[in-house]
């Protein structure tokens, strides 16, 4: 196996890795002990076959396990959406707008990954401080005051209760929300304390500390992911020091092999300057014959004592040679079974099941590279994000079913008026990126349009009924220093514009 052909079969192990990891994220005790068994079979170098097995087994708990994943993501948006509509419910405060609509993008951009999780707690976090802030700053509503009713106690019985009712509620959704929670079991006690003092307190000056705590604990269940990423990768690399041995152990039997040639050079060179001082003493022919037979033998010992140790080390060389070209030809043949295994899993990874789409992880991958590309080749590129107007509405209306089937049409209508080069991406529930390379903002305007007219006339049945169906989408070209999450964030302003504007229409920068 070539040194480059190698480091690209530990590149794509590396990758596999990272991403089977991330599968099995989820890590219930009958998934953790496939994993384990996994990496078991990976460190003792085992052959393809075997790996094969392991990882077949494996599948259907990955699946599973992803599964769970996407269900606890869609809950925790739930739950933060409901947090966020809690505030807005206490007629007596101002929730801020503008950070509203900010958080309620960042969560609409970033549910899917756990890593973002404590920021948006974070986030929501500030914007009740700031609901409370901005409500006691306002005098016409000084005696609402939300602290200095707590702090005063000036408060009437009514919005006392009103603050009960609300606490009580936000305690439920987070007490939902770290129920939901993948954590390590010692931390079972303190989950019970956290839940009790969620559920027992009504106070909510208490709000910032507990919500504290849930943020500790969002950051302790995304930790044991990277604990287990790391165990996984040390194991690797203990398989790929395996291989270092066998090439250092061929390299020092070399080494011998040319010491001890050196060494016979040696030798003789000094029996043979021997020999010549010895001569220069002897006068008679017989001594002289006697002492030249004695050196001959000498020599003669010593060559047939160096033949046989260079056929011992020869004989040692080949045999390590050959277990070294055995081992080499048997991991390039797992290495071509793995790797077409491993691009059938990534490709899976990479693959929104409901909609058959490139998913949120292919956009990431892609599209970062991609606008780098563009502004180094000085060419153009927009980004479109595209999402269903009152989808939650379908859903409610029509059930969970009939909103799968619109997640799974709309898509369809959108590739058909776009061109073969367009790339579409599931960014996350309704939520679709549209990518034009090659594309000026007036021509990506233009293929927008159409999209947006061809989901319009389509009639989605229902039950038998036609039900007309609308998206939204705010485009944004890439300039040519920004990075792909600033380009995102623009197009996703200009959603945030076409929502605002009425929906069903197609938002630009001007
Ligand atoms: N059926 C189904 N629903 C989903 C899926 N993913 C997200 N959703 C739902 O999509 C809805 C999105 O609703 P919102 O973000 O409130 O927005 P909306 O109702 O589309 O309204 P606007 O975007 O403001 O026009 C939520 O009810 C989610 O539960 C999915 O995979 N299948």
């Amino acid at each position: 196996m070539t040194e480059s052909s190698s480091d690209k079969l530990i590149e794509v192990l590396r990758k596999a890795v990272s991403r089977t990891s991330m599968l099995a994220e989820g890590n219930d005790p009958e998934l953790d002990s496939v994993v384990r068994q996994i990496r078991q079979v990976i460190t003792k170098g085992a052959g393809a076959q075997e790996i094969l097995d392991v990882l077949n087994d494996a599948e259907p708990l990955l699946i599973k396990s992803d599964e769970a994943q996407l269900k606890r993501a869609k809950y925790v948006r739930k739950a933060l959406q409901s947090l966020i509509d809690l505030l807005e419910k206490q007629s007596n405060k101002t929730v801020p707008q503008a950070e509203k609509k900010e958080l309620e993008a960042q969560i609409r951009s970033s549910w899917q990954s756990p890593a973002q999780w404590p920021e948006l707690l974070k986030g929501f976090l500030s914007l009740s401080q700031n609901t409370f802030d901005q409500s006691s700053d306002d005098t016409n509503q000084t005696k609402n005051s939300f602290f200095k009713r707590l702090l005063k106690q000036d408060s009437s019985s009514e919005e006392q209760s009103d603050d009960k009712e609300i606490m009580s509620q936000i305690s439920h959704t987070l007490a939902g929300l770290i129920n939901n929670l993948q954590l390590p079991t010692h931390y079972d006690d303190d989950i019970v304390d956290l839940r009790k003092a969620l559920l027992g307190n009504n106070n909510l000056q208490q709000l910032p500390e507990l919500l504290d705590e849930v943020i500790n604990f969002v950051m302790v269940a995304i930790g044991k992911t990277q604990e287990s990423l790391t165990n996984y990768l040390n194991q690797l690399n203990k398989q790929l020091a395996s291989i270092n041995v066998s090439v250092s152990t061929s390299y020092n039997s070399q080494k011998s092999l040319s010491e001890s040639r050196e060494g016979f050079n040696t030798k003789l060179q000094t029996q043979v300057a021997d020999t010549s001082k010895a001569m220069q003493g002897v006068n008679d022919l017989d001594s002289l014959k006697n002492l030249i037979e004695d050196r001959l033998s000498t020599i003669s010992s010593t060559m047939s004592e160096y033949k046989t140790d260079m056929q011992e080390q020869e004989k040692q060389a080949t045999q390590s040679i050959t277990l070294l070209k055995n081992k080499v030809t048997r991991m390039e043949k797992d290495s071509t079974s793995l790797r077409s295994l491993l691009q059938e899993k990534l490709a899976l990874a990479m693959t929104d099941s409901l909609t058959d789409l490139p998913n949120r992880t292919a956009y990431q991958d892609k599209v970062m590279p991609l606008c780098k590309a563009m502004q180094n080749a000085k060419k153009s590129l927009c980004l479109a994000v595209c999402d269903i107007d009152h989808f939650k509405k379908v859903n409610d209306t029509w059930g969970h079913l009939a909103g799968d089937k619109v997640l799974r049409l709309v898509p369809k209508q959108i590739r058909m008026a776009l061109l073969k080069e367009d790339m579409i991406y599931r960014y996350g529930g309704e939520e679709f990126v549209i990518v034009f390379q090659n594309t000026t903002a007036a021509q990506a305007f233009e293929r927008c349009e159409a999209v947006r007219r061809a989901v319009e006339k389509t009639p989605f049945n229902m039950q038998g009924k036609p039900v007309s169906i609308s998206v939204s989408i705010g485009i944004a070209e890439l300039n040519s220093t920004e990075d792909s999450e600033a380009l995102f964030s623009r197009a996703d302003k200009q959603l945030y514009i076409a929502k605002e504007s009425g929906r069903n229409r197609v938002m630009i920068e001007k």
